[in-house]
């Protein structure tokens, strides 16, 4: 006999606790399913894990650039500390405390391997063999994020190379290191693993800069940092085969040069986690990212009860808007009018390197490749007292993207160290489509960084 509940999660990372805890606060009575650890990939091999990791580095840079604090540097960082920062910060990986505050929700909680065997139809493979048999009367609502893509190349596979969560995990700094793939885990893994002691780190990316999804003034920044700290940066190339041998890893680049290093970490993006999911059996796909209309319901599949959030639907990689789709799926399930807008049009993203790297909305180059009259207004980020009173030599970008047809903020990046704190202002400035004439009369404290903004619409012209 099936147990019955209103709804169904499968995954319990961060996403899907906060679908499930929003719906069981609405008063449905719900089930989440995860077959490892609840928290999901953020809190033990993502989001938490990474930034413990380059937490020591940007700590030692920020006093570099803070004269006086500078003279108090002498000696390396402590590994064995830092890597038992990190171990506490991934809680020793272990869930307790997550799944005591699902209970604490009124949320059932079943671990296991779920698959979807039809229509409302969800079965659970628990750890010791045994079979559950879920069904939602209302809502399954699919959570089960991604895993890290592995390209075909050539002996990558037998060379058993690292992945984001072997790079987040490693229990000791590789005397050195090759990283493939330049976007937000390849840079924020080479700079850890480099402020970390690695002696040799070379990052490869195949687009033309380091994370190319944003404005390119990003990529240069990020590129003359890392050169700075030791990083080798090699742009516009690709590996096209790998080997390990004679306690090495070989890694042949496609102008025929041959790259050594201790490790190498794959970082060239996700894939969807639904390959063995049971999709095949309410005719989808295995394999595929799950596509969701703006309820966040999945548009291949009649009736509406099929929803899904976070990485699994491919719109958005990052926690926080999976965080935001969950409170949005929650909603439309409890029968409220919802829709999830906002992580098309002011998605916010911080890479946290150093410099930190934020940006949110879209880029200009985005915004004119959709129709946009935009014009750019831009500052550096070191040229306000703000910046100044954080210590020397502090260069960095700001920037907005303005849509000259209706006065408002339509994307910005801002480049920098603690550029991430900047971000929600112009995050609500786009979403609740502040006109400029108005953000006008927003003052910025003196003397914060914030100042840029001031800067930058006096540029613009007001
Ligand atoms: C190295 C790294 C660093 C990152 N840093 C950041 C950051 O600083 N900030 C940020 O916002 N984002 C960051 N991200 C992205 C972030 O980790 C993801 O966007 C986020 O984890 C997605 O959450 P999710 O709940 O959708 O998926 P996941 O966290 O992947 O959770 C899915 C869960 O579903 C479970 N599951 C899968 N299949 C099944 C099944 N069949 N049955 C039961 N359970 C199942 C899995 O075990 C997993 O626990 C980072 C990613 C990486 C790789
Ligand atoms: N701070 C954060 O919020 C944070 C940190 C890490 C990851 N994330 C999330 O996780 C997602 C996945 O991160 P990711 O870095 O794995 O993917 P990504 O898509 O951000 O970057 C992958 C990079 O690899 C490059 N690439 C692809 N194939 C390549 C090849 N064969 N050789 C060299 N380069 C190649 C791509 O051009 C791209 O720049 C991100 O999109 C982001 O949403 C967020």
């Amino acid at each position: 006999m099936a147990e019955r509940y209103e709804v169904v999660v499968i995954g319990g990372g961060a996403v899907g606790e906060n679908v499930a805890g929003r719906v069981a606060a609405g008063g449905l009575r719900t089930v989440l399913v995860e077959k490892e650890l609840v928290g999901g990939e953020c809190s033990y091999w993502a989001c938490m894990p990474s930034k413990a990791l380059l937490r020591p580095g940007e700590a030692i840079m920020a006093a570099r650039r803070t004269p006086g604090a500078r003279a108090a540097l002498s000696g390396d960082i402590d590994v064995d500390e830092a890597l038992r920062r990190r171990d506490a910060l991934a809680s020793h990986w272990d869930d307790s405390g997550q799944v005591e505050w699902l209970e604490s929700a009124g949320v059932d909680f079943v671990r296991g391997r779920a698959r979807l065997v039809d229509e409302r139809k969800v079965n659970v493979i628990e750890p010791d063999g045994s079979m559950r048999e879920l069904e939602a009367a209302r809502a399954v609502v699919v959570a089960t994020g991604s895993v890290a893509a592995m390209p075909p190349i050539k002996g990558l596979a037998e060379a058993a190379p690292w992945d984001s969560r072997k790079a987040t995990t490693a229990r000791s700094v590789p005397e050195s290191l090759i990283v493939m793939g330049g976007g937000a885990v390849g840079a924020e893994m080479a700079q850890a693993w480099r402020t970390l002691g690695s002696h040799k780190v070379s990052l490869i990316e195949s687009q033309d800069r380091l994370l190319p999804g944003e404005a390119a003034v990003v990529g240069a920044a990020l590129a003359q940092s890392f050169t700075d700290m030791g990083i080798e940066v090699r742009t516009g190339t690709r590996v096209v085969s790998v080997e390990r041998r004679d306690g090495s890893i070989f890694a042949e680049l496609d102008d025929g040069e041959v790259l050594s290093a201790q490790e190498l970490i794959v970082a060239v993006g996700r894939k969807p986690a639904t390959e063995d999911l049971g999709l095949e059996s309410i005719g989808l796909q295995a394999g595929e990212y799950l596509r969701v209309d703006d309820r966040l319901c999945v548009v291949d599949v009649p009736a509406g009860w099929l929803y899904a959030v976070g990485d699994v639907n491919g719109r958005n990689l990052f926690t926080h808007m999976g965080k935001y789709q969950a409170r949005m799926a929650a909603d439309v399930i409890l029968g409220k009018k919802a829709l999830a807008w906002a992580d098309a049009t002011a998605n916010t993203r911080v890479i946290f390197t150093d410099p930190q790297v934020a940006a949110v909305g879209l880029t200009a180059e985005s915004a004119r490749n959709k129709g946009l009259k935009v014009r750019s207004v831009e500052h550096p980020f070191g040229a306000v007292a703000g910046a100044a009173a954080l210590g020397e030599g502090i260069e960095g970008h700001c920037e907005l993207v303005i849509d000259e047809d209706r006065g408002i903020i339509v994307g910005a990046t801002f480049i920098g160290p603690g550029a991430g704190e900047l971000l929600h202002a112009a995050t609500i400035a786009i979403v609740g489509e502040v006109p400029l004439e108005r953000l006008w009369h927003a003052v910025p404290a003196f003397p914060t960084v914030s100042e840029v903004w001031l800067r930058m619409m006096e540029k613009y012209g007001l």
